[in-house]
């Protein structure tokens, strides 16, 4: 376990906040760097340990790395390294995180092999690799599994486009097999593609690099494999996650908040799932502004039965937001069911809640009902641990809503994926310390 947040609660806080890069679109751009020789420059990189930790990696691999100023960064894929691939130090470097898992579709592509360690990530129920690999192995991939070091391999003399049905919509797994058809020979078809826009951002960066992607957007992805891809310079988008964070945070602690260049365009059925919770909020111009609320009603279905909120593969709800859900419905008026349909372990963390005064039933692992206070009872501030990335800051905007000190332990946790969380929070007027 490592650092603790103290945060005193109960406080309106108001004023500007932007949102980092996309954690998860960086991972995904990250080890696209791989697929050229040539220089590759990404901005809006957030600097958040997950994030950093991959860049290291990539360093190790022998890839130069060039920081141009924050967020900023130049890398070039030239000469690399495989003894530090195959070294014990990647099998421990590479555990680290998830998106390590998308070095292995460019390592395949462009230098016939390919190793990693079981990545490692949120701790959130099974997660399993088996469509990355069953992509790649239909590409013409031979894959290897060590059981006994958790380690897997893939070699490829040449990798061949052909219709790849995926069994599940994985977003790192269509990332993965997407660069490793950029550079087979002949078309790929994947069809149940995962189509969010952080793999649309991937799939446009490739199109710029010389690749032949079509289909973007939807889930059937044409990929006409090439022999050369070019560098080229990408921006990374907003984080959403952080985005539908800084909404549901207002809402809780009655404040008036602008959430600065969310590119609304892209944020899908997240506005609107959170106004479904009775939340105001208002698009102006590409800014969210969300006004001071007493009290925020959840709308029931048409029939007049208790409303759901659930996870489902893009355009649906993304499953990384489902805690702040949780976390606001606490405080509504009504009451919410949500279920948490991809992943098992997600929602074991309402105990903290539970303890903090919130009215919730654990239906099973995967569905939790809230029953809302109405702001009428605070939550009551307490200690706590970070059990994940995305738990960790729903907890921790529960502690700043609630009433006195809340101490959330392993904030190791919420560094993963928020970037100076403490300093941002802090300038809108929030009472917490790093200690
Ligand atoms: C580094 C990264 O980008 N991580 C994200 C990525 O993880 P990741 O790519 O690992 O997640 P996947 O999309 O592979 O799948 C997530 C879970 O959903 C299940 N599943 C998936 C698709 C489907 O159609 N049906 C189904 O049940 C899978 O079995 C798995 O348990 O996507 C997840 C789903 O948006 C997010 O929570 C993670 O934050
Ligand atoms: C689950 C998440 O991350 P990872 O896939 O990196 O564990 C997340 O970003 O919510």
């Amino acid at each position: 376990m490592s650092g603790t947040f103290q945060i005193r609660g109960g406080k309106r806080l108001q004023g500007e906040i932007t949102p980092q890069g996309a954690k998860n679109e960086a991972l995904q751009i990250l080890c696209a760097v791989l697929l050229t020789d040539e220089e590759v420059r990404i901005k809006n990189i957030p600097d958040i340990h997950d994030v950093n930790r991959l860049i290291e990696i990539l360093g190790d691999f022998g890839v130069k790395v060039t920081k141009n100023g924050h967020g900023d960064y130049t890398f070039k894929a030239d000469k690399v390294n495989f003894d530090y691939i195959k070294s014990n130090e990647f099998k421990k470097d590479g555990a680290k995180l998830r998106g390590s898992i998308m070095l292995m579709g460019p390592m395949l592509a462009r230098y016939g092999e390919a190793y990693m360690p079981t990545p490692g990530g949120d701790k959130i129920g099974r997660r399993r690799l088996d469509t990355h690999f069953q992509g790649l192995v239909e590409l013409g991939a031979e894959f290897h599994y060590d059981e006994e070091e958790f380690f897997y391999s893939l070699k490829a003399k040449e990798l061949n486009g052909k219709f790849i049905l995926l069994e599940e919509a994985s977003v790192t797994g269509t990332a993965n097999i997407v660069m490793a058809a950029a550079l087979a020979k002949g078309k790929t078809r994947i069809y149940n593609a995962a189509c969010e826009p952080y793999l649309q951002q991937l799939c446009k960066m490739l199109n710029r690099m010389g690749a032949n992607i079509s289909g973007i957007g939807s889930n059937l992805l044409t990929i006409e494999g090439v022999d050369y891809l070019h560098g080229t310079e990408h921006t990374m988008l907003p984080d959403m996650v952080e985005i539908g964070s800084w909404i549901g945070l207002a809402a809780m602690t009655k404040s008036e908040i602008t959430i600065k260049n969310v590119n609304w365009n892209q944020l899908g059925v997240i506005p609107n799932t959170f106004r479904k919770l009775g939340i105001q909020l208002e698009q102006s111009n590409d800014d969210i502004f969300i006004p001071t609320q007493e009290n925020y009603r959840i709308q029931k279905f048409i029939d007049g039965s208790i409303l759901t909120v659930s996870d489902a593969p893009w355009p649906g709800f993304t499953p990384d937001l489902l805690s702040i859900i949780l976390v606001v419905a606490t405080q509504a008026k009504g009451s919410l069911l949500v279920h948490q349909k991809m992943f098992e372990s997600r929602l074991f963390f309402v105990d903290k809640l539970i303890d903090m005064g919130a009215q919730i039933i654990l239906c099973d692992p995967h569905r939790a009902t809230v029953i809302g206070l109405n702001q009428e009872t605070p939550l009551r501030g307490t200690t706590m641990v970070s059990p994940d990335i995305r738990a960790g800051n729903a907890l921790l905007i529960a502690a700043l809503s609630a009433e006195g000190k809340s101490i959330i332990h392993n904030i190791e946790q919420i560094d993963r994926g928020y970037e100076n969380i403490d300093g941002r929070l802090k300038a809108i007027g929030a009472d917490i310390e790093r200690i």
